[in-house]
């Protein structure tokens, strides 16, 4: 039986190795730029929705071209606010000229109106082909998914697939996990029965 300390240990553990291999890795320009077609063709699939992107940190890939595209083509977009260690994420409306304020954890926030998205981009650290993923330890996007009950995207590069991430009671499975050169996503009745 896995005991819940066990999986804490083990995510400690794939933690530190995933940011150790991403110090050995570019984000390579090309990767990036097909891994943003693949997340506007997800995003696609949901014609309507308000899209929850983030601002990228060190070693992730950078979204913020994907955030323009969106505006361009008339969706609203929106960016999370890093908030105190427990809460969800609080989402703020964000355009092109927004004033962008630094925040807790070296993240970066817009300062427009807080509203609530309908789809998320989901950064994370590993992944795997059951759509679990590992984040930087937080809690906040299992928090987030958890409150707002939104479609999660996963986003990553393809190096970041792992045979198996340690799955905790609180980790929220992610609805699709997109790279660079796929968009994962479960059979409905897998994923009626998770
Ligand atoms: N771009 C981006 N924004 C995001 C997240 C993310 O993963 N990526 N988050 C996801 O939850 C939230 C911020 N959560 C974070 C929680 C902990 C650390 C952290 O421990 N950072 C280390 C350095 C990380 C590294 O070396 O790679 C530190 O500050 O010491 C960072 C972000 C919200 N915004
Ligand atoms: N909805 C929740 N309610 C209570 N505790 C939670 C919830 N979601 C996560 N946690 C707790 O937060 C802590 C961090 O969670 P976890 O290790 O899964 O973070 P993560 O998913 O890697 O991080 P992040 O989502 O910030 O990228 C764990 O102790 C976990 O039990």
């Amino acid at each position: 039986m896995v005991v819940p300390h066990d999986i804490d240990q083990r995510k400690r553990l794939l933690r530190k190795q995933m940011r150790e291999a991403r110090l050995q890795r570019d984000v390579g320009a090309e990767a990036a730029e097909g891994l943003r077609a693949n997340l506007l063709r997800a995003i696609h699939a949901y014609p309507h929705g308000r899209v929850g992107c983030v601002w990228p940190l060190p070693g992730e890939a950078d979204l913020r071209p994907l955030c323009h595209e969106l505006v361009r083509q008339g969706r609203d977009v929106l960016l999370p606010e890093t908030t105190v260690r427990g809460e969800a994420l609080l989402f703020r409306l964000w355009h092109p000229h927004s004033a962008m304020l630094s925040g807790r954890f070296g993240t970066f926030h817009p300062d427009g109106a807080v509203g609530h998205p309908d789809i998320i981009l989901v950064p994370l650290l590993a992944f795997d082909r059951r759509l679990h993923r590992l984040g930087y330890g937080g809690g906040y996007y299992d928090r987030t998914l958890a409150a707002l009950k939104c479609h999660g995207i996963g986003f990553a590069f393809s190096w970041q697939e792992v045979a198996h991430v340690p799955v905790g009671a609180y980790d929220w499975p992610l609805d699709k996990v997109v790279t660079e050169h796929e968009v994962l996503a479960l059979p409905t009745m897998e994923k009626d029965a998770r």
